[in-house]
C-alpha cells in the first residue's frame, strides 16, 4: 500500500475527502488444525479395549476448527471498532490474525503499518519488576534507551501500580491479574500505533483505570490511529466505540454504528 506514505501522518481523509483504509479483510477464513484429538468416541474405554483385542494401534487423529468464515470489512484512520460476539464466535482468532500471528487459510488481510496486539495474555515477565518489564516492553515497541526512560514514570504514573505502595520495583508475579493488565496496557498505550488492537483490556481494571484507559484510546484515535476493542463489556464498547462488528459463528452478522450493532446484540443474547 504504497500510496498511503504521501499522506500526513495524522490525516483522516485524503485532499480529497476519501477516508484512508488502514485495516483491508478480504474473505478471510481462519482454521486451527487440532493434532491427536480423538473424535467421534474414539478415546472411550470401549474404543480401548476394542483396539487392544484387534490389535490396532490407535492412529493419530486431526481435528479442524472453522474459527473465522468468510469475513470482509474495511477499517479506516481515526475509527475505533469494536468487536462483539458471543464466547467463541472468533473475536480473538481474527484479531490475532490482523496482527498477523496467525496465517490466513483463504482470504487475505492487508494493513497500514505494523499492528501492535495487546492482550491479556501480552508476555510480560514474572520475575522482572513492574519498571523492567516497562523497558522492555518499550524497547520492543521500537523506543530508543532514551524515549524509554522519559517515558518510564509516566507509564508507571498512568498503571496506577504505584498507588499502593511501590510495587514497580516489585517482581510482576506479585501483581494481582488486573495490575498485570493495567501494566500492559499502559506499556502499548504509550506508544502512538497506527493499528492498536486491544482485547479485554479494560476488563480487568477497575472503574477508574477503566475510565482513564477509555481517554487513552479515544487520544490514540484522535492521533489518526485506528483501534479494535474485543470486549464482552457493551458498556466499555458503547463508550469507546463508533462503530461494531458483530462475529457469530466466525461469520459477521453485522457491522455498522454501535448502537445499532450492541442493541441487536443484546437482543440476540437475551432471546438465547
Ligand atoms: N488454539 C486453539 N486451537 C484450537 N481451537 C481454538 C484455539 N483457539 C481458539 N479455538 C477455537 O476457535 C473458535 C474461536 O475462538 P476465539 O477464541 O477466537 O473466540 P472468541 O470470540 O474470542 O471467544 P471468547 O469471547 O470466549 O474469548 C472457538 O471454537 C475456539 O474453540
Amino acid at each position: 500500500m504504497a500510496e498511503f506514505n504521501t499522506i500526513p501522518a495524522n490525516a483522516t481523509t485524503t485532499t480529497v475527502g476519501e477516508r484512508i483504509p488502514t485495516v483491508i479483510v478480504d474473505n478471510v477464513h481462519l482454521i486451527y488444525r487440532v493434532y491427536g484429538a480423538s473424535a467421534g468416541g474414539a478415546g472411550s474405554a470401549v474404543a480401548a479395549l476394542k483396539r487392544i483385542v484387534t490389535r490396532q494401534p490407535q492412529r493419530p487423529t486431526l481435528r479442524e476448527v472453522h474459527a473465522v468464515k468468510g469475513v470482509s470489512f474495511v477499517a479506516y484512520r481515526g475509527e475505533a471498532i469494536g468487536l462483539i460476539g458471543s464466547n467463541g464466535s472468533g473475536k480473538s482468532t481474527l484479531l490475532r490474525a490482523i496482527a498477523g500471528l496467525m496465517p490466513v487459510n483463504r482470504g487475505a488481510i492487508y494493513t497500514q503499518g505494523q499492528p501492535s496486539l495487546l492482550g491479556v495474555n501480552a508476555a510480560l515477565l514474572g520475575d522482572l519488576s513492574g519498571e523492567r518489564n516497562v523497558a522492555l516492553g518499550c524497547l520492543a515497541m521500537g523506543m530508543t534507551p532514551e524515549q524509554v526512560k522519559k517515558a518510564t514514570p509516566d507509564i508507571l504514573t498512568f498503571s496506577g501500580i504505584n498507588e499502593r505502595g511501590d510495587f514497580g520495583s516489585l517482581p510482576m508475579r506479585t501483581y494481582s491479574s488486573g495490575m498485570q493488565a493495567r501494566l500492559r496496557f499502559s506499556i502499548s498505550a504509550a506508544k502512538k500505533h497506527d493499528v492498536l488492537l486491544i482485547d479485554e483490556a479494560l476488563a480487568t481494571g477497575d472503574s477508574r483505570f477503566r475510565r482513564r484507559s477509555e481517554r487513552r484510546i479515544r487520544q490514540l484515535r484522535a492521533n489518526a490511529g485506528t483501534v479494535f476493542l474485543v470486549s464482552h463489556s457493551i458498556g466499555s464498547i458503547r463508550d469507546t466505540c463508533e462503530r461494531s462488528v458483530w462475529l457469530e459463528s466466525g461469520e459477521i452478522r453485522m457491522d455498522g454504528p454501535t448502537d445499532e450493532v450492541t442493541r441487536a446484540y443484546e437482543d440476540f443474547m437475551s432471546s438465547r
